[in-house]
């Protein structure tokens, strides 16, 4: 509002500097007559006679202390206009940042994480400009508006034309404004189609070089980058149609202009000057309203893009309770009840009536083939999956939304891709906290035996792991991971196929430090190979989302029909 009102006090004040060149060309001019057609009475008769009747030195004195003020004033709008886009576009992004990250994880599972990084980092840009475009949009107008004001005082005939030769310019260029729209929503989907193209090619960088597959992603992007091309060169076309058909009916216009005002109207010699003075301003204004229109309606499918994610994730957000109900030391064990979970959008269930005990302080094995569930027991485990029907019961208690969070801080999970951030192993291992000390460090370093190859480095916890861990092996990379997981101090470790992309030497050596952590941690661990369940203390075996078989490693192992001594006998 302030800043509506300061655009129209600037716009009046050079409206109103406008006006007082009447006086001054007046005085300057061949007839030294009274400037104000039509307006031989009335109020602004007597300010303009006034005017006239101030010495030249005064007149002059305060047209430049009107222009002084209109530019101060325009100096402090533009300070706030810029802290107003601002504060709205990141708030924006802050909002969309929070509705993402406060979904549930059904659902951010169905998006691609291209799409988000592209609507906070890319289209961000895009509904700034669009804001922009709007305030100069507002602005301009309401310049537009003292102009017509002042018009109207020195010639209402005069000022009626001026104003409808802009609506009809105005009007006549919609159809390029809409392909402003139709070419805005173009570049949102080739933008979108980019992103996706170069992350996924930077994911799978080695991937990607190791089968020659470089060439195929160039490939797409070139692609993409010439329908871009294609689509700017066609508005391209139309845009610059527009402008040399505003050119020509603003030159007519302003030809019909002074026509009218020297000729049928006979204007005077101050008004005629003034108001072309007037015509001329005022035509690169519509100009810019035209192009912020039109800019605005390209930029809109990108603030449209935010809004409509951040709606998606608003309507898909957690289940969050303010008050989270402290999770108590476990003593006892976990228990799957009943639980069934569909994915949406799938016809049948993931998991069927699942029913098994985790044992606390002990090692169980969930097994099963490719696709039997193994994965989402993890995630319904964690609180990730909300089930859809059935309970889960920790030493009794139901999982609700209103412990989840707090259930979640107790655990640590470890997956095939280990994710490391690029930085030094300290800051790795830390992620964030700062009240791990390098002692709890090197302790958990230790248990994950990762502290002999971390010692032997030049620079000890200070390496610098380089872009997702690549300066490190696989393994080391693993037991880094593995480390930073215990240095949560969880009560619930969950491994899944943490170990699947290593080799047996590294393979064996997390086992050790698994089969360490037996009667300090709740493990469990979702693998395939016998070696890494075979220190197993309970074992959950799934087929198609159904419990096959459940009950202690030993005694499931020694039954030959069981699906556990199938695997065991596989690798042998
Ligand atoms: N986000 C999802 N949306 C729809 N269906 C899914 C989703 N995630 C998994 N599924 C389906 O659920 C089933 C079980 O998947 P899950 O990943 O839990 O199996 P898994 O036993 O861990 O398999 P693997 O050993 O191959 O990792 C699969 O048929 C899979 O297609």
């Amino acid at each position: 509002m302030v800043i509506l009102a300061l655009a129209t006090f600037s716009s009046l004040t050079e409206g109103v500097s406008l006006l007082l060149l009447i006086p001054i060309i007046s005085v300057l001019g061949p007839q030294g007559e009274s400037a104000v057609a039509g307006f031989s009475s009335g109020m602004f008769a007597t300010v303009f006679d006034a005017a006239q009747s101030l010495p030249l030195e005064g007149i002059l004195a305060g047209f430049v202390a009107i222009i002084a003020l209109r530019a101060m004033l325009t100096r402090w709008k533009d300070i706030q206009v810029n802290a107003l886009m601002h504060d709205y576009v990141h708030g924006l992004q802050s909002s969309l940042f929070a509705s993402v990250a406060g979904a549930r994880w059904s659902y951010l599972a169905t998006i691609r994480g291209a799409d988000i990084s592209h609507a906070l980092l890319a289209e961000v840009e895009r509904v700034h400009r669009a804001l922009a475009q709007l305030i100069f949009l507002i602005q301009t107008l309401i310049v537009l508006a003292v102009y017509s004001l002042v018009a109207l005082v020195v010639s209402p005939a005069m000022a009626l034309f001026g104003v409808t030769l802009g609506v009809v310019i105005l009007g006549a260029m919609t159809p390029i404004r809409r392909a402003a729209r139709v070419f805005g929503e173009a570049l949102s989907d080739r933008r979108v189609e980019q992103y996706r193209i170069v992350s996924e090619f930077v994911t799978g960088l080695k991937a990607a070089k190791a089968v020659n597959s470089e060439p195929l992603y160039f490939d797409l992007l070139r692609k993409s980058l010439l329908w871009i091309r294609k689509d700017t060169i066609t508005f391209m076309r139309i845009h610059t149609l527009g402008g040399v058909i505003f050119q020509v009916a603003a030159a007519s216009g302003l030809a019909t202009f002074a026509y009218l005002a020297l000729g049928p109207l006979g204007l005077d010699y101050g008004s005629t000057i003034a108001l072309i003075l007037l015509f001329i301003r005022a035509a690169p204004q519509i100009t810019s309203v035209q192009g912020s229109w039109q800019d605005l309606n390209a930029s809109i499918p990108a603030a449209t893009a935010m809004y409509r994610l951040r709606s998606d994730a608003i309507k898909n957000q957690e289940a969050m309770v303010r008050e989270q109900k402290q999770i108590p030391q476990l003593k006892s064990n976990i228990e799957f009840r009943k639980v069934s979970y569909t994915y949406p959008g799938n016809s049948s269930p993931t998991l069927n009536d699942v029913e098994f005990v985790l044992p606390v302080n002990e090692v169980t094995a969930i097994i099963g083939p490719s696709g039997s569930g193994k994965t989402t027991v993890a995630d319904v485990l964690m609180g990730l999956l909300e089930p859809t029907s059935g309970t889960i019961l920790l030493d009794g208690i139901e999982l609700t939304a209103e412990n989840r969070r707090f259930w979640r801080d107790s655990i640590s999970y470890v997956s095939q891709d280990s994710f490391l951030i690029h930085d030094t192993l300290a800051a790795n291992l830390a992620f964030g906290r700062s009240d791990i000390t390098e002692g709890d460090m090197w302790a958990a370093l230790r248990t994950a035996s990762a502290d002999g190859f971390v010692s032997a480095l030049e620079r000890g916890l200070q390496t610098v792991v380089g872009d997702r861990g690549l300066r490190l092996s696989g393994g080391e990379r693993q037991r880094i991971t593995l480390a930073r997981a215990l240095l949560r101090k969880p009560q619930l470790l969950i491994l899944d196929e943490a170990t699947s992309a290593l080799d047996w030497e590294n393979q064996a050596i997390i086992a050790k430090a698994i089969n360490d952590l037996r009667g300090k941690v709740t493990v469990v661990t979702i693998a395939h190979r016998p070696s890494l369940i075979s220190f197993a203390d309970w074992v959950v075996a799934l087929r198609d989302g159904r419990v096959l078989e459940t009950g202690s490693y030993a005694q499931i192992a020694s039954s030959p029909d069981s699906y556990l001594a199938n695997v065991i006998s596989s690798e042998g």
